[in-house]
Parts: structure tokens; sequence; C-alpha cells
């Protein structure tokens, strides 16, 4: 196996004690190492005020990777843990990063890591600016190798505490240094969305407002707002999902071919759909827009709570947990074409799902009424299945009617010998090799504030009529009139 391919690294881990780190990154680093793609000259930093010791930190990364469930002999996890060190450390106190840089020339010299260094913030934002500071101002970014910088969302609330942050990094990193994850971008399907498109002539060579209808975008969750009460309430659907997982997937889908698969080419052709959103203005956002708050409600039997009813902080809340949306493309390609995008909690079904609903041919053959109609539909599935639909009408052996809609499927997940990689491993190799094509370049995460601004801001000055959905719902009745104002409905998913 090449060295590229193999990188060595210590991995830094600002949030160790974590959530996001116990579900998401510890399996991840270890699914990496099983699978040969991590050297065996790795370490791993985990640091938060805890007092655990490196034994506990230990242990809890065994934990974590049994939960994952991935089938493990102890002795391989003992020695793939025997690679993790704790510091108690908490990043608002100077007097600990000297102590954090000691550790890590230690540490380069025990497992030869070659300098090189991937610093993870899995911490609250409010944290990011300050510690790339101290990264720099310590000394812990000049080392032998590269120095990379992966930052979680949320990146800022709007555009103007984005661009804050953003300076605050620069000053201690480059951009070419900074990773900025969106775990969408590391989904099979999503990455496939290109190959889709750009490797079959019968898509690509539709793919415009001449053949194509309409997009819709849902991004459904069962699950309500969890323990994350506190994060959820100040941030809200648009926030949580539109302004990033869900605005990455309209770029990807609506980009013109890059000239190369490279990483400046992709981005490029990312941001000039970001640029030709069209931007609605305020008094416009209620036809465009629809937000949403879950009330009470069931799912398989079982009493669900309203939002307002989850934690007394939200007992008054005004926040959505929901959002539809219309885009407008302003460029050759898609002008007349609507976006219909939806994404909620506590909705009937988790589901991410792309549905690309063709024109209609101009004369109707087959059917008895123009209502039997069925447009084709080309349907990316995202998650909790992986594969795309196609939706051709057909005659059906003896069905006796002239044509009805058949399906034809590929579905990853009836594939022998797939076994999609969690996003989040993705991600973190792709860091550790040095390619930043899957994650969100400033002027990406620039624009997309840009566009989701006005909406939040017309809303905070307006009193919603919440909550105005039942869970386990699949959203408000306006989100369908939305659709239903251009002669269009919600396809199932
Ligand atoms: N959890 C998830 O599924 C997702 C999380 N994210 C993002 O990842 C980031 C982390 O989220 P999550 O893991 O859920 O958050 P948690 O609240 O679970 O973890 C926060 C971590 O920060 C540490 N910490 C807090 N204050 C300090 C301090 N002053 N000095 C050092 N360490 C500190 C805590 O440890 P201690 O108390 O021991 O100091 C803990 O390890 C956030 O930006 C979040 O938005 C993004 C997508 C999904
Ligand atoms: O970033 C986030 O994503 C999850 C949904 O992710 P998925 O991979 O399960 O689709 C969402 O629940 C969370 O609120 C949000 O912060």
């Amino acid at each position: 196996m090449s060295e590229k391919r193999q990188p060595k690294a210590t991995i830094v881990i600002f949030g160790a004690t974590g959530d996001l780190a116990k579900r998401k990154l510890f399996p991840s680093i270890y699914n990496l190492y099983k699978k040969g793609k991590l050297s065996e000259n790795f370490a791993v930093v985990g640091l938060a005020r805890r007092p655990w010791t490196d034994e506990i930190l230990r242990e809890n990364v065994e934990q974590s990777i049994k939960q994952a469930s991935f089938s493990s002999a102890d002795e391989d996890l003992r020695e793939f843990t025997s690679h993790f060190y704790y510091n108690s450390f908490d990043v608002t106190d100077d007097s600990t990063y000297d102590g954090l840089n000691k550790l890590m020339i230690d540490l380069e010299d025990k497992y030869q890591t070659e300098g090189n260094r991937l610093f993870y913030l899995a911490m609250a934002p409010n944290f990011f600016g300050l510690i790339a500071k101290k990264l720099k101002e310590y000394g812990l970014k000049e080392s032998s190798g590269w120095t990379r910088l992966i930052i979680e969302k949320p990146f800022g609330t709007n555009l103007s505490s984005a661009k804050e942050l953003n300076n605050e990094i620069r000053e201690a990193f480059d951009e070419d240094q900074i990773y900025r994850i969106d775990h969408y971008l590391g989904k099979e399907m999503v990455q496939n969305i290109e190959v889709i498109r750009f490797a079959n002539g019968i898509f690509e060579h539709l793919w415009n407002n001449q053949y194509i209808s309409n997009i819709q975008i849902t991004a459904s969750e069962t699950l309500g707002v969890e323990e994350r009460a506190r994060y959820y309430d100040e941030s809200g659907a648009v926030r949580d999902m539109l302004q990033n997982h869900i605005l990455q997937m309209v770029a990807l889908l609506l980009m013109e071919p890059p000239i190369k698969l490279t990483t400046d080419e992709i981005r490029s052709e990312k941001i000039k759909v970001l640029r030709a959103l069209r931007k609605i203005d305020s008094e416009k956002i209620d036809k465009y827009f629809v937000r949403g708050q879950y009330d009470s409600g069931e799912m398989n039997g079982e009493a669900l709570p309203s939002y307002r009813e989850e934690d007394e902080q939200l007992a008054n809340s005004t926040t959505e947990t929901y959002v539809a949306g219309k885009l407008v493309i302003d460029n050759y390609r898609w002008a007349g074409v609507p976006i219909y995008v939806r994404t909620g909690k506590r909705m009937a079904k988790k589901t991410i799902d792309i549905t690309i609903q063709f024109k209609d041919l101009p004369m109707n053959l087959y059917y008895k009424s123009e209502k039997e109609r069925h447009p084709n539909l080309l349907s990316i599935k995202i998650q909790p299945d992986e594969g795309i639909t196609l939706s051709i009408n057909a005659n059906k052996a003896g069905a006796g009617s002239l044509a009805e809609p058949v399906q034809l499927s590929l579905n990853n997940n009836d594939v022998p010998g797939i076994n999609t990689p969690e996003a989040y491993e993705k991600l973190l190799y792709d860091c550790t090799i040095g390619d930043a094509t899957n994650f969100t370049h400033w002027d990406e995460v620039a624009l997309s504030w840009e566009f989701v601004d006005p909406i939040l801001e017309t809303w905070a000055e307006q009193q919603p009529n919440f909550p105005n959905y039942k869970s386990g719902s699949m959203g408000p009745k306006e989100a369908d009139e939305l659709l239903e104002r251009d002669g269009n409905h919600w396809w199932d998913v």
C-alpha cells in the first residue's frame, strides 16, 4: 500500500469525552485502522476537561467500538486503543497548551508520525476561534509534517458571525489547512450524485430545464430534539439542515460538469450554483418557505410529546423543527425548474431522498385520462436505503392496462459485499490524505448563509402559529400547498 493511502499522523480530538467522539469518531478511526487506511504510525490524543486518564479514555474508546457493533477480538482492540492518550485540558486555560505540545512531540517520536498533525474540533462552536488562535500561539501548528484542522458544524449562526469566525480561524490557518466538515458529503450516495450525472449520458443529456419539471429533496427524521434541546432551540431546521446539508446536495445536483475532478474545479462549480440561488425578498418569504414545529402525535403506537413538551426550556419556543422551501436557480440550465426541499424532525419516516421529475410527453397515447399519466421519476436514495430507482411506463404483461409505471431499481443494500463506510470514516480519511473535495470551502459557507439569512430575519419578526404538524406526519399542510400552487405534489419517499 502506498504511503499516501496509509497516512501517518497524530490526531488530536478536542472534545474527546463528548457524544460525537464516542458515536462517530472513535469507531471511524478504528475502521480506518482495520482496513489498513491508517498506518501503524499513528497516535490519538483525546482532550477535554474531565479528569480522565489514558486508561479511562482507552476503555471508552473500546466501549464505543463495541457499541458501534464492530466485531473484534479483544487483543486487536487493545493494540488499537494503546495508541490513544488523554490530556485533561481546558481550552480556555493558556497554561495547558505547552503541555500538549510536549506530549505531541513525544508521541511523534514514539510513533514516527513524521510530524503530521490533524486537529479535530469536536466541541461547541464558540470555542473554534479560540482553539485555532491558541494552536498558532503555542506553536502547535509548527511541525515537520502537515497540519490540518477539521471544524464541526455549525459554522456561525448567520453570515456575519460566520465571517467573524472565519476571520479568526484564517488568522491562524490557511484555507487549504481548514476542513469544514459536512457529514452529508461523506455519504456514499451523496458522493454518487456526481457519478450518476457525469458518467451517464441518459441522465446528463436530460439534466436541464428542457426535460426536468422539478426536483424534490426530502431529509426527514423520525427523531425529535433528543438531548440537544439547548443547541437545537438556538438553531432550528434552517440552520441545522437547510443552510448546510441540503444546500450542499442542491449544489451537487445542479452544478455544471467540472472540467476535471479536482477539488478546486468541483468547488468552483458548486459555488456558481450557490451564487445563482435567488435570494427571496422579505415580503415574499412566505410564498417560498414554510416553517413548522411538531405537535404531539403517535408513531408505531407510541405517544410522542410536542417539541414544547420535550424540555422545560422549550415551553414557549418559536423555533422551527421543520422547513420546506421552493428554491429558484437563475441560470440558463435551471431557469423555470423549481427545486422543492423539506426537512424536519419527528416526521413519519427517516429518509433522505432526491426525486427528479421529468417533463411529460406532449401527447397522451396510452392513458384513458390525463390523470393516469405518470411522469418519469429518477429517485436517488441516500438513506437508509441506498440506491437509485427509475420509474418508467410500460405495458405490464397480463395487467390489462395500456401503460403503467414500473420501477428499475438498484439498491446498494442488496449488492453482496457492499458495506457502506460511515460518512465520518470517509471524511477523516480524505483529510488525512489531504483531499478537501468533500469539505466545504468558505465561499460555499458564506453563500449559503447569504441565502438563508433573509428567511431567518423575516421569521424572527413574525409570530409563528406553532405547533402546526403532528409528530409522525410529513409536516404542515402549507408545505403541500407550496407545491400545489405550481400544479405539483410531493412524491412518496
Ligand atoms: N453529536 C452529534 O451527533 C453531532 C455533533 N456535531 C457537532 O460536534 C461538536 C461536538 O458535539 P457533541 O460531541 O455532541 O458535544 P458534547 O457536548 O457531547 O461534547 C462537548 C465536548 O467538549 C468538551 N468541553 C467542553 N468545554 C470544554 C473546555 N472548556 N475545554 C475542553 N473541553 C471542553 C466536553 O468535555 P468536558 O465536559 O469533559 O470538558 C466534551 O468532550 C459540536 O460542534 C456539534 O455541533 C455535529 C453533528 C452531529
Ligand atoms: O447535522 C445534523 O444531521 C443529523 C441528521 O443526520 P443523518 O446523517 O442522520 O441524516 C440531524 O439529526 C442533526 O440534527 C443535525 O445536526
